[in-house]
């Protein structure tokens, strides 16, 4: 959050004083006068009212406009002499900006390195704290540079150094230490309507593992592309951290470590400090989505179960992950040039049996068993298309100590044997026996498709073989593009987790780079869910998203081995994401409406009414015509 006059002056917002009735006319018509003035001076958008002035203004980054303010309000709001006196255009303001972002660049004499993104994540963070239009119209304008800075993988680098990082506060943090106390000090959050909050427990950020307080960092990243993908106002989003402490021995030994430091809480203790808050976030928001982010698989699928039916979340890492997961290998039947429902046909590996994998290998076994009739023998023959290598190598049902998530897609020992595999068979010994189709990786292993892996996978039984790298940030990525393309060929399909460039094949040809990454699907996810007003976030709202993204790729672009958009459209995905999402819940009956549109207002929209509501309802980083009202 910004700075500290920035949110006293909001909290102060909240406290609505009444004003003599002549001081409150004189107020009001000083308003309206300044509302028709905006109205003929701006881009015809709605005034904001804003109940401070002077510098409260200038340190406040939702409503500071910097060089931009014009002189009427600059008069208007006592800026004059505050600032500057060239008055700039939001544009000026953001070549200037740009200017000296990539003057960081050309001296930065080695190219791009971590050290450099670094460096721009701090820049960029800088414009957050003190302008949030100009720095989402910056990340808006330039998503393919700056996601990788925001979110993975720079995001990653950001949340394990953190504690050095850290200046202003942004977001919430609940803590063990605060049982008891969550109903209350969630109205310490200065706004009034919150949308959407992504809370983790930073137990396991990424493929780094636990990263405790730390993972807030990946809370904020997450929000930021929900107001740049899904136009969620970034007034009305809440990155939330719940620390209960960390195993992360370097941590809990680290004297700047801002976290609690003592050991995670675990078993009852810890379920009820995620029941707290809870219930403090939703008594407070009553139509909040709240996303979990980043919790260790071990909490993540109980956590799920325990919520997804009485509160409006869902978990991103099992639910959107494997959403875009199936969207990509539904992608990848079709770069073979054949149909959608021959999905049940794939032969599928995968490496890592977490909350990601387990949530991708779910879904998967649930399209294909949809596809072949949704009968018992249509899921026990959709099982049998998956193999799954953990750290203990091919899970089979000799295994003791088997994950009860993981059993449904063990191999039979028999089954297994015939194929020249036994419990605990190394990935290599997989790949090379199965000739699967698709090898896909959630593992946070970086390198683990090795070579020999890769060798093995030119066995594959497919005319287009499909690697799909998932792991973040980049160093986990279980291989890397040139790797799969030189050694398993020109035709392999190949995803990442994290952005790599497309590949020059040195022929003509291009090796494409898909990003793999659940953005394409959460932040549609939520905005749809939001706009419905539905209490939960069904299996069918989750799976409309995902056919959703199945279907975004024309042909050309699927046979060319394009399976999922680019960055760049993701602001228009997210949209059709989002619609599919609300129209899923109108048809469930779940839609309960939204500020001024309700439930039966919703059931009479077309497609196409649909569509138009999600676009008006997303946000756009203009500036808005500021006016001051009294309280
Ligand atoms: N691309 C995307 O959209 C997403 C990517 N991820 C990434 O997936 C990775 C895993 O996430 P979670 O499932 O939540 O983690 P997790 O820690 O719950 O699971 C990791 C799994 O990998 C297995 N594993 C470890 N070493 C292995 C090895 N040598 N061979 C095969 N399997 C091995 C573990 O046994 C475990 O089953 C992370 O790197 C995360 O960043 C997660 C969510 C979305
Ligand atoms: C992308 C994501 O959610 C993860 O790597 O955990
Ligand atoms: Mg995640």
């Amino acid at each position: 959050m910004p700075n500290p006059s920035g949110q006293i002056g909001r909290l102060l917002l909240l406290r609505r004083r009444p004003a003599t009735p002549s001081a409150a006319a004189a107020a009001a018509a000083a308003a309206a006068a300044a509302a028709r003035r905006c109205f003929t001076t701006t881009e015809g958008h709605r005034p904001t009212m804003v109940h401070k002035r002077s510098l409260d203004i200038l340190h406040d980054p939702w409503f500071n406009k910097g060089t931009a303010f014009s002189m009427t309000e600059r008069d208007r709001l006592d800026l004059r002499g505050l600032l500057p006196p060239n008055v700039m255009s939001s544009e000026q303001q953001i070549d200037r900006f740009m200017a000296d972002l990539k003057r960081l660049e050309e001296q930065a004499r080695d190219g791009p390195s971590d050290p450099n993104a670094l460096a721009k994540w701090r820049i960029l963070n800088r414009l957050h704290d003190r302008n949030e239009t100009m720095y989402y119209k910056v990340l808006i304008a330039n998503i393919k540079e700056y996601a990788p800075i925001v979110y993975t993988p720079t995001v990653g680098l950001v949340c394990q150094n953190y504690g050095g990082l850290f200046r202003r506060p942004r977001g919430m943090y609940f803590s063990a230490a605060d049982r008891g106390e969550m109903m209350s000090m969630v109205y310490n959050w200065p706004a009034e309507q919150v949308d959407m909050i992504v809370v983790t427990d930073g137990s396991r950020i990424l493929g780094l593992g636990d990263l405790g307080v730390q993972g807030i960092g990946i809370s904020i990243g997450k929000l930021d592309l929900y107001v740049a993908a899904a136009g969620i106002n970034p007034q009305r989003v809440l990155p939330v951290m719940i620390d209960v402490g960390t195993n992360n021995e370097k941590l809990l030994e680290d004297p700047i470590y801002l976290g609690l430091q003592q050991h995670r809480l675990d078993g009852d203790e810890y379920i009820a400090v995620i029941d707290e808050f809870m219930e403090a976030v939703f008594t407070r928001w009553p139509n909040v989505v709240v996303q979990f982010e980043d919790f260790q698989s071990k909490w993540a699928f109980k956590l799920l179960q325990r919520y997804r039916n009485s509160y409006r979340m869902f978990n991103d890492d099992v639910q959107g992950t494997a959403g875009v997961a199936i969207a990509g290998l539904l992608g990848a039947v079709r770069a073979q040039g054949k149909p959608m429902i021959d999905f049940p046909k794939m032969k599928i590996v995968v490496a890592g049996a977490g909350s990601a994998g387990i949530g991708v290998l779910n879904a998967a076994r649930k399209t294909m068993a949809r596809m072949l009739g949704n009968t018992e023998t249509a899921f026990a023959s959709a099982s049998s298309q998956f193999w799954v290598v953990d750290a203990k190598g091919l899970i089979t049902e000799d295994r003791d100590d088997i994950d009860p998530e993981a059993r449904p897609f063990a191999r039979k020992v028999k089954e297994a044997n015939r194929q020249g595999l036994r419990e605990g068979a190394s990935l290599v010994e997989v790949v090379r026996e199965v000739k699967p189709d698709v090898l896909l990786g959630l593992s946070a292993v970086g390198g683990l498709f090795s070579k020999e892996v890769l060798e093995a996978m030119r066995g594959s039984t497919s005319t287009r073989p499909a690697v799909f790298a998932m792991s973040n940030p980049t160093k986990n990525a279980e291989c890397t593009p040139e790797e799969a393309f030189s050694i398993i060929g020109e035709n392999v399909i190949f995803a990442s987790g994290s952005p790599f460039e497309d590949l020059d094949l040195g022929n003509g040809n291009i090796g494409h780079c898909n990003q793999g990454n659940n953005m394409y699907l959460f932040p549609g996810i939520g905005l749809g869910t939001v706009l419905s007003g539905s209490r939960i976030v069904s299996d069918g709202m989750l799976q409309a998203a995902a056919e959703c993204l199945a279907a975004y790729m024309t042909e050309e672009e699927v046979l060319g081995g394009v399976i999922y958009p680019s960055i760049s459209s993701i602001r228009d995905i997210t949209k059709e994401v989002a619609t599919a999402v609300l129209k899923e819940a109108i048809e469930e009956d779940l839609a309960e409406g939204y500020r001024g549109m309700d439930a039966r207002e919703l059931k009479k929209l077309s497609q196409e009414e649909i569509a138009e509501f999600v676009q008006n309802n997303m946000w756009s980083p203009d500036y808005p015509c500021l006016v001051f009202k009294d309280n």
